[in-house]
């Protein structure tokens, strides 16, 4: 068997991404030793239930000491507190990622706390699901999805190329951008589809004229889809939102412009718009598909908790 590619993996925070991580680490045999933390104990109880680690800790900055590489899969707004928390206690050399859907607000939060010789190098695996907790993940979330590395100016080359080959090694494909590109692309490709799902699912909970039981009992596919992604943790998407605030309120506003345009189109009845709009939307659905990107949200549904 190959050595492993870290001695010690400390995993902070062991929701979907980060048990999802200690499952694939273990399946690929990625590290020697996996020590996982996370604030309440409660669920470091379940992670230990469920086998994730090798070491269980109360204390995030014991579970760092002597880890080369640690990532954090915790909330986006918790970075400052936990980094500050764990960075005297990082070993020197150590490589530190996270997983977090925003990055210029978590280079903000990070960075002035780590130490020199550490290696602080943050990280987005595009993968996820709308479940949350150490019973939501599982060892293939991350293959065939694409990891964003946002390394900072100066990062050291061997430490970049050790985290890509560990994301590749969990499957997936690694690209490289700076911050604030990465939170503009994932406003309107991620975030923004959030909002607009909470949005619609929050209008048609309000109705008078139409019962919550008719929405639930003649909820076409399209409705249900969005469901789905209404359905996702509210503590992290609060958090996405409080710390990608101006991407998302760029897309918004382009977004409300846009859906201005639509509503015009159909109060004047310019079917042409309306088709035109239609067709070209169509074609961004063909490339993802034959870009192999494409994956049917019920085969999410297959990894319920
Ligand atoms: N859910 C998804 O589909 C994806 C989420 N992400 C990002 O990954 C990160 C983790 O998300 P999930 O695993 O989905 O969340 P989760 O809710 O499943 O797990 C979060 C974990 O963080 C712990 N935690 C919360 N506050 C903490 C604190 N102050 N100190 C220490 N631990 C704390 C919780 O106990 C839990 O173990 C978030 O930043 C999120 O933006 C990235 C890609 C996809
Ligand atoms: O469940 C879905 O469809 C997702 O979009 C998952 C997801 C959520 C947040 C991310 O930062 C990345 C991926």
């Amino acid at each position: 068997m190959p050595e492993p590619l870290f001695q010690r993996v400390a995993l902070i925070g062991i929701g979907l991404i980060g048990s999802s991580i200690a499952r694939v680490v273990r399946e690929e045999n990625l590290a020697r030793e996996i020590v996982i933390s996370t604030r309440s104990p409660q669920t470091l109880a379940r992670a230990e239930e469920l086998g994730l680690g090798d070491r269980y800790e109360a204390d995030a900055a014991v579970a760092v000491e002597g880890a080369d590489l640690v990532v954090l899969g915790i909330p986006v707004g918790a970075s400052e507190a936990v980094a500050k928390w764990i960075a005297p206690s990082l070993k020197k050399g150590a490589i530190l990622t996270d997983v977090g859907s925003t990055k210029a607000s978590v280079v903000a939060q990070i960075a002035p706390h780590v130490p020199k010789g550490v290696h602080f190098i943050p990280g987005h695996p595009i993968a996820g699901t709308e479940h949350s907790g150490p019973d939501a993940g599982f060892a293939t979330l991350f293959q065939n999805r694409w990891c964003i590395l946002t390394p900072l100016p100066g990062t050291n080359p061997e430490a970049l190329e050790k985290l890509s080959a560990f994301w590749r090694a969990c499957g997936s494909n690694v690209d490289t951008m700076d911050p604030q590109h990465h939170d503009l692309v994932l406003a309107i490709v991620s975030h923004l589809p959030h909002l607009i799902a909470y949005n619609i699912v929050g209008t048609a909970d309000d109705l008078e004229t139409v019962t919550k039981s008719e929405v639930i009992k003649y909820s076409a596919s399209g409705f249900r889809d969005f469901t789905r992604l209404a359905a996702s943790d509210p503590t992290m998407w609060r958090d996405v939102c409080l710390h990608n605030k101006d991407a998302i309120l760029e897309m918004l506003a382009r977004f409300s412009e846009d859906l201005a345009a639509l509503q015009r189109a159909i109060r004047w009845g310019d079917g042409q718009a309306l088709f035109d709009l239609f067709t070209r939307t169509r074609g961004i659905r063909r490339s993802i598909i034959e870009a192999g990107q494409e994956t049917a949200a019920p085969d999410f549904g297959r990894h319920k908790a």
